[in-house]
């Protein structure tokens, strides 16, 4: 960027710095020659000048001049001319040597004047105005300046030509230094070489204007330098403010960054990971941190773990539904059978024993018939409950598994203990002493136990396992209902019973 826009425009302003400073100086040159003019002027609207060309004032040129008044103006030349513009006088001072000399005719001492001379001659023969002009003479450079003689009043035509030279020599460009304040150059430069530039050369910059002569084939350069140190300092601040500006930059971004990561994506990241870990419904899930915090993020984790919340109990619930009876609250077939998979694969492994028992009451359309289906409703719920109190105490699973069907699952259970247990249920629910009065078993409800067991000694395949104690149970509605039997051989023999009685 500095490259590109700050330096060329510090270029640029140091070019425009250094060109003012040009245009002071030939400012100070225009004004110099206009003070030479007023001078010429001043001479050649007087009287005794008048009268002078017009020889009429002989003494004039004895009275008026000498090599100290030439040395102190600094004039190099004056020249007076007649009407027709030839020579009538001259007064000079020998750019080489710095002899005076005064002559009538540009010749023998007066010789060096000649160029001089013609270059004034041409310009009075083709104007009667005042003139003002640089020459690029030979030993330095030189203002000249024209005006026309006339009577101090006014009045009256012009009767002559007066003309004054003056070299922009070393002692000049000294005054015009302490003037200016600034290095000058002056050269001669043939027009085709001469254009205006600015060079620049380590700590100085060059720059030079043209100035046009009364030989177009001849220009004189003005030139100054100045020393690039402010712009060198600037140069320098510049490239120092860029660089911190550029590491305060890298700061700030980095500091942002660093931010955005805290505040933004380090949040987010953790709000995601508990998302994929609340959608796998891991327990090790943490939120708290998240859920503290005030910002959206915060807002965000607490209304998805409130809504993770809501959504588990939906799924509890949903999951107790399809697994638990609605009437009894008792696990219900489908969880049952999951169970006795899990079970027999168990005991496959283990080679550990496993009951299972089917329970129904015995009648009981009898006692729907006698009570209705409401009290029949409430005969269930107890008899569940009463069993499952027994199921709780021995920790094992009790289903409801058909309309007034129970089963139980009883893992690393001997067949005796099983049929100790089947005793222990039946004894439980005629416990209960709940009234079956159309019952022609007992007054109460009674339930029928039938107990299938792979243990040792037992001769069955765990897939038949089911079907043993529904045989069993079979035997005990056969053998009169009320009563705990526990499949034998010789039951299969004469059971068809199967375990199908839908909930
Ligand atoms: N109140 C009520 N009755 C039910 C429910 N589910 C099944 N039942 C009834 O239970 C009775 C079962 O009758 P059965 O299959 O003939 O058996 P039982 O009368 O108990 O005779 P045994 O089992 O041979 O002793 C039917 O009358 C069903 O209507 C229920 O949820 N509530």
């Amino acid at each position: 960027m500095s490259k590109w826009f700050i330096f060329p425009a510090l270029h640029k302003e140091e070019r425009g710095i250094i060109n003012q400073e040009l245009q002071r100086i030939e400012r100070s040159i225009s004004l110099a020659q206009q003070e030479l003019l007023a001078q010429a002027r001043d001479w050649a609207n007087w009287d005794d000048t008048y009268a002078f060309v017009q020889d009429r004032y002989p003494r004039y040129a004895e009275a008026n001049f000498s090599p100290e008044m030439m040395k102190e103006m600094r004039y190099q030349l004056i020249a007076f001319f007649d009407a027709s513009g030839d020579v009538y006088f001259l007064s000079g001072l020998a750019p080489d040597s710095g002899a005076y000399a005064t002559c009538t005719r540009a010749v023998d001492d007066c010789a060096w004047m000649v160029p001089y001379v013609d270059s004034i001659q041409v310009p009075i023969k083709s104007t009667d105005q005042h003139q003002s002009f640089l020459m690029p003479s030979v030993s330095a450079p030189a203002m000249v300046v024209i005006t026309p003689i006339v009577r101090t009043d006014g009045s009256g035509p012009s009767v002559g030509w007066l003309a004054k030279v003056r070299l922009m020599d070393t002692k000049w460009m000294a005054q015009m230094e302490e003037v200016t304040g600034l290095p000058i150059t002056i050269d001669r430069q043939f027009t085709a070489q001469a254009t205006p530039s600015t060079t620049i050369k380590g700590d100085t910059i060059y720059a030079q204007h043209i100035l046009p002569t009364n030989v177009p084939a001849i220009s004189i350069t003005v030139g100054t330098q100045l020393n690039r140190t402010h712009y060198l300092a600037s140069l320098n601040t510049i490239r120092y403010v860029l660089i911190w500006t550029a590491c305060l930059m890298l700061f700030v971004i980095g500091f942002v960054l660093w931010l955005m990561e805290r505040i933004i994506l380090k949040p987010l990241k953790a709000l995601s990971i508990f998302a994929k870990h609340a959608s796998e419904e891991d327990t090790r899930l943490d939120s708290a941190l998240l859920c503290q915090r005030n910002d959206e993020i915060g807002m965000l984790a607490r209304s998805f773990e409130q809504q993770l919340t809501r959504q588990r109990k939906l799924n509890a619930e949903l999951l107790n539904l399809s697994t638990h009876d609605s009437l009894t609250g008792l696990p219900n077939r489908r969880l049952f059978d999951q169970r006795l998979q899990a079970a027999i694969h168990e005991m496959e492994a283990s080679s550990q024993p496993l009951a299972v028992m089917m329970l129904d009451i015995d009648h009981f359309k009898l006692f729907n018939d006698h009570y209705g289906h409401q009290k029949g409703d409430e005969c269930l719920r107890q008899v569940a409950q009463a069993l499952q109190s027994v199921a709780t105490a021995h920790d094992f699973l009790i289903a409801r598994t058909g309309g007034e069907e129970f089963s139980a699952l009883l893992p690393d259970t001997s067949a005796q203990h099983a049929k100790h247990i089947g005793q222990l249920l039946h004894e439980t629910v005629y416990a209960l002493a709940f009234p079956h009065l159309a019952s022609p078993v007992a007054p109460y409800v009674t339930i029928s136990v039938g107990i299938g067991s792979l243990d040792e000694g037992i001769d069955i395949s765990p897939s038949t396992l089911m079907s043993t104690a529904d045989q069993a149970l079979y035997s005990a509605k056969a053998a009169g209902r009320h009563q705990v039997i526990a499949f034998t051989p010789s039951i299969a023999n004469t059971s068809v019973h199967t375990h199908d009685t839908p909930l």
